[in-house]
């Protein structure tokens, strides 16, 4: 079924204004900053908290209109819920956790169950059926809450967090039973997937929607988005480095003025404009490290002076973070030469043309102030 959700609400101090659409069978992943307001999404969206202004559309139903006094409560919206934790009943047998939700649809005690041993085999945890929850590693117990949370047969499938309390070793066979439950062909299940791991964006989705401070601030086919980010925090999942500040044309293509005053030198996307909040893009393998009493030789047009905070393997290489927020990549062998530690003051040089600008999303308080 399509989802298509408006809304609106304020605590103090957040305020939270979304409208998004995920297309039947469709999976969008919401990613964002502590606080950003993803929780809240999906609690509104599942019927446990209520929006201000609320227009929510699952397929032909409505779940949700603020203006008509509608506001369908959590057990009639044909919605699935899996949480973090698994949050299985304890008193009940794994079986009958999962034959819970055909029971509660009216399904007869064996129909219910005869469901829940087709989703226990689905999630891989057949041989699971008769235990106690409380026998059940994490990744196990997560297995039965999946199928749990389908045996429901729900038409929008809401996850929070789903691999986030799983240990290392649990989380890749887990994450590759949600991937198969959730892609199998024939199935249209809808899905919002709340994570802070790119890593369950990637695989488990096909969209994404990046909210901060309670405003969706990008969106689109995740590796867009994480092709060209626009945010620092989308920047970060991305591993790219973003220098944020307002567009300035220049003679050679573009640059990007931060507030306090420097200019990123790059080359511009084609829909942007003089004045515009903009970014700067580039890959650390993009960034050269000099000592800092040594000129920079060539004419890289970005040359930025900085102080190394942490040194990082980053699989063949060493990541250099700064405490002027850049990352640059490095062979072991330069770290030595350059006898780089945290506290050594470095000189950053990177070529205009590995530097990509373009457009950002307005802050939202100029957002807000517009409307
Ligand atoms: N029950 C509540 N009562 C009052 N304020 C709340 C409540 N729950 C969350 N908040 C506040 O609402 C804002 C959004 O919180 P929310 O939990 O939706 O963010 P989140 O993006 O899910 O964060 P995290 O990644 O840390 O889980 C935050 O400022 C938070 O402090």
């Amino acid at each position: 079924m399509t989802l298509h959700a408006e809304l609106a609400l304020h605590r103090a101090g957040f305020e939270l204004s979304v409208s998004l659409a995920v297309p039947d069978g469709g999976v969008l992943a919401v990613l964002g900053p502590n606080g950003a307001g993803k929780s809240t999404v999906l609690a509104c969206l599942a019927g446990l908290v209520r929006a201000e202004r609320a227009h929510v559309r699952l397929g032909g139903r409505v779940l949700d209109d603020g203006d008509a006094g509608v506001h369908l409560p959590a057990h009639r919206r044909g919605v699935g819920l899996l949480a973090q934790n698994a949050l299985l009943f304890p008193h009940l047998s794994v079986l009958d956790n999962v034959a819970f939700a055909p029971r509660s649809r009216g399904v007869s005690k064996a129909g219910a169950r005869d469901v829940a041993r087709r989703w226990l085999a689905e999630v891989e945890a057949g041989d699971l059926a008769d235990r106690a929850p409380a026998a059940l590693s994490g990744g196990q117990a997560q297995r039965v809450a999946i199928a749990r949370a389908l045996a429901g047969e729900p038409e929008l499938l809401l996850l929070d967090e789903p691999l986030a309390a799983l240990d290392v070793d649990a989380a890749p066979a887990v994450r590759g039973v949600l991937r198969r439950v959730l892609r199998e062909s024939g199935r249209k299940l809808t899905t919002v997937l709340v994570t802070h791991d790119p890593l369950d964006a990637l695989t488990l989705s096909d969209h994404v929607a990046v909210l901060a401070e309670g405003h969706i601030v990008e969106r689109g086919p995740i590796r867009e988005v994480l092709a060209s980010p626009r945010t620092a925090f989308t920047a970060r999942l991305a591993g790219v480095n973003l220098v944020a500040g307002v567009a300035v044309r220049t003679d050679t293509g573009a640059a990007v003025r931060t507030e306090s005053g420097l200019l990123f030198h790059g080359v511009p996307a084609r829909d942007l404009a003089d004045g515009d909040a903009a970014v700067a893009v580039f890959d650390p393998g993009a960034v050269a490290v000099h000592p800092r009493d040594v000129a920079v030789v060539g004419s890289p047009r970005n040359v930025v002076d900085a102080v190394v905070t942490a040194l990082e393997p980053h699989g063949p290489v060493v990541r250099l973070r700064t405490r002027e927020g850049l990352s640059a990549d490095l062979t072991p062998a330069s770290v030595a030469d350059l006898a780089l530690d945290p506290g050594t003051p470095v000189r950053l040089a990177v070529k205009a043309a590995t530097v990509f600008v373009h457009a950002a999303p307005q802050p939202p308080s100029r957002r807000w102030g517009r409307q």
